[in-house]
């Protein structure tokens, strides 16, 4: 059967490792690392976080694609990795265009108003000028930001660290992006603000981009995926139907393990 979908992210047998100093066997401890100098050994005190361990999965266009798995298990590592912002100690990471990574840690300048915020956010996508101008108020509206008083020209320190996620969200989901990468996005915001932000994950996957999801809502990756990856400690345990998937983990994580 001929296959006509787009890939949008190949991702091949990708091993990534962290390296901790300071946390290598031996100590670090005055007393050892000064046998260390007169023994002239090498230094210990690197310890490697062997974080996400030969995974591999195409993504095609038009997919929104859920990542869940328990704390640990290596889903902001992967999706930082498709952003091109850690290296894979192994294997190969291929993308379509320039992933966007919406996380909540999502540069923004803290002593700068929302506002202005909004203007950095949109020409640091590549949004032109004028394209920014037409666009602000919009961002600004949907962040709702604003509903409780005239926020958007207040610096961002002054925000709760929710409307400041809802914020960052409205900049990144203005624009279409061929892979978008959203790290517990929605998990941040009230009821009200995620409906409307799982909505525009439906519109931007509609443009025909491709969304990834990390979250530990299982209730929002079953509203806007179809189809899910499951880590645990790293490694890939299932890829399939978000249905199928979420079935397994739920089952896993509610036996004794
Ligand atoms: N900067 C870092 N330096 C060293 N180790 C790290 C770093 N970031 C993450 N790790 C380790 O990598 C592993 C995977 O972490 P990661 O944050 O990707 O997991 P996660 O599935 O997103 O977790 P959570 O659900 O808790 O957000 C963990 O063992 C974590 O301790």
């Amino acid at each position: 059967m001929a296959d006509d979908r787009v890939p949008t992210v190949v991702v091949d047998d990708v091993h990534i490792v962290y390296r901790v100093l300071g946390g290598g066997a031996g100590g670090s401890s005055a007393l050892s690392t000064l046998k260390r100098i007169a023994t002239r050994a090498p230094s210990t005190a690197i310890r490697e976080v062997h974080a996400v361990k030969g995974v591999s999965f195409t993504a095609y266009q038009g997919e929104a694609i859920g990542l869940i798995g328990s704390n640990g298990s290596g889903k902001s590592t992967l999706l930082r990795a498709v952003a091109g912002l850690l290296p894979a100690e192994r294997g190969r990471i291929y993308t379509r265009g320039q992933p966007s990574l919406l996380g909540v840690n999502a540069a923004l300048m803290n002593d700068l108003s929302g506002e202005r915020n909004v203007v950095l956010g949109c020409l640091a996508m590549g949004m032109s000028p004028a394209e920014v101008r037409a666009r602000t108020q919009e961002i600004i509206d949907f962040s709702g930001i604003d509903e409780r008083g005239a926020f958007s020209s207040l610096p961002m320190s002054a925000y709760s660290s929710g409307m400041a996620a809802r914020l960052r969200f409205a900049i990144a989901a203005v624009k279409k992006h061929e892979v978008l990468l959203i790290d517990e996005a929605l998990a941040t915001g009230d009821a009200t603000f995620r409906a409307k932000s799982e909505n525009r994950v439906r519109e931007l996957r509609a443009q025909a981009g491709t969304v990834f999801l990390v979250s530990h809502s299982l209730e929002s990756i079953r509203d806007t995926c179809d189809r899910t990856l499951w880590l645990e400690a790293g490694v890939l345990r299932m890829d399939g139907p978000t249905d199928e998937v979420l079935r397994a983990y739920e089952g896993f994580a509610t036996s004794d393990r």
